[in-house]
């Protein structure tokens, strides 16, 4: 860079030199000095590689954690241009059941419609009411999807019911309008509104309930963001990928998760994966079953790196005790503040042509800007979506606020289960935590998250003067991408200071 006088203006620090004086940065400790703008912010073309073989328009993954990611959530992160991973803290029939039920949706249709068998007492209606919200249900012969449709019923039918053990089948209603297997989600959302009810129920040719559109999805999406282009597979179905181990166990997991559900990608979930059980796993899947995408780690070093590279693996997880849930660095004594983790790893990993994702610790917009602009693929997070209306579990009250549980799968709570559901008989008697669990705040629908993130990123790539990632990537590694440390005051001026009162608002 040249002033006027055509001296060179040494500002900032490339990433090389900021992340290689024996201290280790995250996301906070760092800021990127500005480029030059050229471009509008809605030109920048975040489209990315998050393994060697899949791209997603929004590099923005769910964790494999069994409060953040099952059905629900893949589907909808998929919907948005994103992509979730199913975890396996379940048995394989389990994991099984929800990667296929996400590969089998269309977008527009409701995920995980409530179902009632026609013996189920009216009582579990207001139980639906409490624990999800839902007014209506329909009902089957066997009380899920897949049975034949009966009828459907409304708190409408039951407000008069005194005794609340009264079979369903005496109050639905029987007289229904559906539509066929296959309704496209456009005309379902015309039908619905011509006919003014508020569910169309879709049946196969066996009068078998394999949909539910409802009004109130409609309704909501004006209020939603609009959600862009999905992430599909070759066969137009959403992208979906799942969590698995590296016993010998796992190994009939990636076959099932494979052969009957064409899983996208799997990743090895584990806190240190460089070790030979990966190694070993990486090359047993990509012999085994090719076609499949295999996501190793969780790495923080180049060596970690490209021994699994190596090995064959086609995506790397980066971060170890990052994460809001993890103890990792207290309990272990191992891991790395993440901004240095991301640097270090992805210029090893990109170097070989391996994409890695930045997962943990991921707050907000502009740590998804800075592990991007660092040489991330894509983010991996937890927390932020943990506590919205796609994740498991129900929402309770805590002191007077609206919660849902959010737990590190590291957890006693989440060993615990695992160990009961995943390896029928764990050997390993003394459980050492690695994670917590607790609860996070209702955060409300990823239908808004995912598209306001993305449109923030693209802002601040905006700003970096980088119009796609593979700019971004240019300039991290030519120099021009110029950046400092912060001081614990400066971190503190960027931050909102001198208020008596505000709130903060993202979008
Ligand atoms: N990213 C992070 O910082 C951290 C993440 N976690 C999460 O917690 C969960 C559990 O993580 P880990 O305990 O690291 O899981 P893990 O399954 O990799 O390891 C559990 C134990 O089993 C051993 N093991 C794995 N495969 C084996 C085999 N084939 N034969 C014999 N022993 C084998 C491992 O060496 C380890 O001691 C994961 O979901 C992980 O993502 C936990 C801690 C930190
Ligand atoms: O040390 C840990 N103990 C745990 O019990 C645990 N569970 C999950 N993870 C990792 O944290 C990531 C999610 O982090 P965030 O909530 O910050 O998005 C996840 O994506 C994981 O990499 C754990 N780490
Ligand atoms: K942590």
């Amino acid at each position: 860079m040249q002033n006027g006088h055509s001296e060179p203006i040494y500002d900032g620090y490339t990433a090389a030199q900021l992340f290689n004086q024996g201290i280790c940065n995250t996301y906070d400790d760092v800021i990127f000095h500005p480029g030059h703008i050229n471009f509008a912010a809605n030109e920048v073309d975040l489209t990315c590689n998050v393994t060697r073989n899949i791209k997603l328009r929004v590099p923005i993954v769910s964790s494999p954690m069994d409060t953040v990611t099952e059905t629900e959530m893949a589907i909808t992160m998929a919907t948005l241009g994103g992509m979730g991973f199913i975890h396996y803290n379940n048995t394989l029939e389990d994991q099984l059941a929800m990667v296929q039920r996400a590969k089998s949706h269309t977008p527009g249709f409701i995920v995980t419609p409530a179902v009632l068998g026609p013996q189920d007492p009216v009582m579990k209606l207001f139980e639906l009411k409490n624990t999800r919200g839902f007014s209506s249900a329909c009902v089957t012969d066997t009380g899920a999807l897949g049975g034949k449709l009966l009828g459907i019923v409304t708190t409408r039918d039951i407000d008069f019911v005194n005794d609340r053990l009264t079979p369903i089948s005496e109050v639905m209603t029987t007289d229904l309008i559906t539509a066929p297997e296959g309704t496209s989600a456009e005309t379902a959302g015309a039908l619905l509104r011509k006919c003014k009810k508020n569910k169309l129920p879709l049946v196969n040719a066996a009068g078998e309930l394999v949909a539910l559109a409802s009004r109130s999805y409609f309704r909501d999406a004006r209020s939603f963001p609009a959600p862009g282009e999905p992430s599909l597979d070759p066969n137009g179905k959403l992208r979906v990928g799942a969590a698995v181990g590296t016993r010998d166990s796992d190994r009939d997991r990636v076959k099932a998760l494979w052969e009957q559900a064409r899983v996208d990608a799997v990743i090895l979930d584990s806190s240190q994966g460089d070790s030979t059980y990966q190694v070993q796993m990486i090359k047993h899947i990509k012999a085994a079953h090719p076609g499949l995408d295999v996501i190793a780690g969780n790495v923080v070093t180049g060596a970690q790196a490209r021994r699994l590279i190596e090995a064959g693996c086609d995506g790397l997880r980066v971060g170890m005790g990052s994460g809001s849930i993890c103890t990792t660095q207290e309990v272990c004594a191992v891991g790395r503040g993440q901004a240095t983790a991301v640097y270090h790893v992805a210029r090893v990993a990109n170097s070989l042509g391996c994409p890695i994702i930045a997962d943990g610790g991921i707050q907000n917009s502009g740590h998804i800007t800075k592990a991007i602009a660092l040489g991330a693929s894509a983010v991996m997070c937890g927390s932020l979506f943990a506590g919205t209306t796609e994740a498991p579990g129900e929402y309770f009250t805590l002191n007077g606020v609206r919660v849902k549980k959010y737990r590190g799968m590291g957890s006693l709570e989440a060993m615990a289960k695992g160990s009961e559901t995943r390896y029928h008989s764990d050997t390993q008697s003394l459980k050492i935590a690695q994670g917590v669990s607790g609860a996070v705040k209702d955060k409300g629908s990823v239908r808004r998250t995912v598209p306001f993130l993305a449109q923030a990123v693209k802002q601040g790539f905006q700003d970096l003067g980088a119009s796609s990632v593979a700019q971004a990537r240019e300039m991290l590694y030519n120099g021009a991408m110029r950046m400092e440390a912060r001081t614990s005051a400066a971190q503190a001026e960027g931050n909102v200071h001198d208020m008596v009162a505000y709130e903060k608002k993202p979008w």
